[in-house]
């Protein structure tokens, strides 16, 4: 049953929201947690992704990645943040964190998952560029699977860029797009598998590698590294790779 829903469409003008994107994770909000659920390759892809952002924020920072809490007394913000994957591994380590999302409906969902794990993240149903108009900086800003799922990816990451402190962190992730990453990610996750509602994805929407380098540098951002997240179907299990970038990809770049 359909409950009343805020009109996302109105939260700022010339604002990145897709409105039949954002719809799409509004319905699906309540199963964030779950690991069997909607939201599963998340839930599997999440070890590899924390490993990777944990790497380059310690690196980019001096932290020790081992230590308890590594990151303590940096600001981070991830936007885009669903039900809170990776904001709460970010705040377990120590980051002051800010989680936003532009589906109103994941903000409970994510505020009611923190708090039965003891953890302190500020979820707030706003956008990048909205919070980048209030004259919020961050340490780092994370951008994990929302890339493609917004209306224009260059200005979005022009917001992203503003929200950074000079010499500030941004973590990037998305799906490549080419005849494997169609049959994958498409074909594979939607159609074949059912591991994702079909239409989660519009495919003319992936960007390639390249592209996105191209976006970060235009954006007025450097970018650092980029590195291949390769799914074995036999393992199901996720790995890094420097090789395979040709699905799924995650990239880092600093606000000179
Ligand atoms: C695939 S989910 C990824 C969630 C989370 N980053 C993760 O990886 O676990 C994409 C998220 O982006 C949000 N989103 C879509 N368009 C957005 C926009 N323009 N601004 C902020 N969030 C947006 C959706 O509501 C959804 O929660
Ligand atoms: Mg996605």
């Amino acid at each position: 049953m359909m409950t009343k829903q805020e009109p996302v469409g109105t939260l700022v003008a010339g604002s990145s929201i897709d409105e039949a994107e954002v719809r799409k994770f509004e319905r699906m909000a309540a199963e964030w947690w779950d690991p069997h659920g909607k939201f599963k390759p998340l839930h599997q892809m999440n070890p590899v992704r924390l490993e990777y952002c944990a790497a380059q924020i310690a690196g980019r920072f001096g932290r020790d990645r081992h230590s308890a809490r590594p990151f303590e007394g940096l600001r981070l913000l991830d936007i885009g943040c669903g039900g809170g994957l990776l904001s709460e591994p970010m705040a377990r380590l120590g980051a002051t964190v800010v989680g936003a999302d532009a589906a109103a409906r994941n903000i409970p969902v994510a505020r009611l998952h923190a708090e039965q794990s003891g953890l302190a993240i500020d979820y707030r149903h706003t956008t990048a560029e909205a919070l980048a108009e209030a004259g919020e900086r961050f340490d780092v800003v994370l951008n994990m699977e929302v890339i493609e799922h917004v209306a224009d990816p260059q200005e979005y990451l022009r917001s992203v860029r503003d929200l950074l402190n000079p010499g500030g962190l941004h973590v990037c992730s998305t799906l490549n797009r080419n005849p494997k990453s169609y049959l994958m990610a498409i074909v594979g996750a939607e159609q074949v598998m059912r591991w994702l509602p079909k239409g989660t994805h519009d495919w003319r929407k992936f960007i390639t590698p390249d592209e996105l380098f191209g976006m970060l540098r235009e954006a007025g951002l450097h970018p650092v590294d980029r590195m291949g997240m390769v799914f074995n179907p036999l393992g199901w299990s996720w790995r890094l790779s420097e090789t395979d970038l040709s699905v799924n990809y995650v990239t880092a770049s600093v606000r000179e």
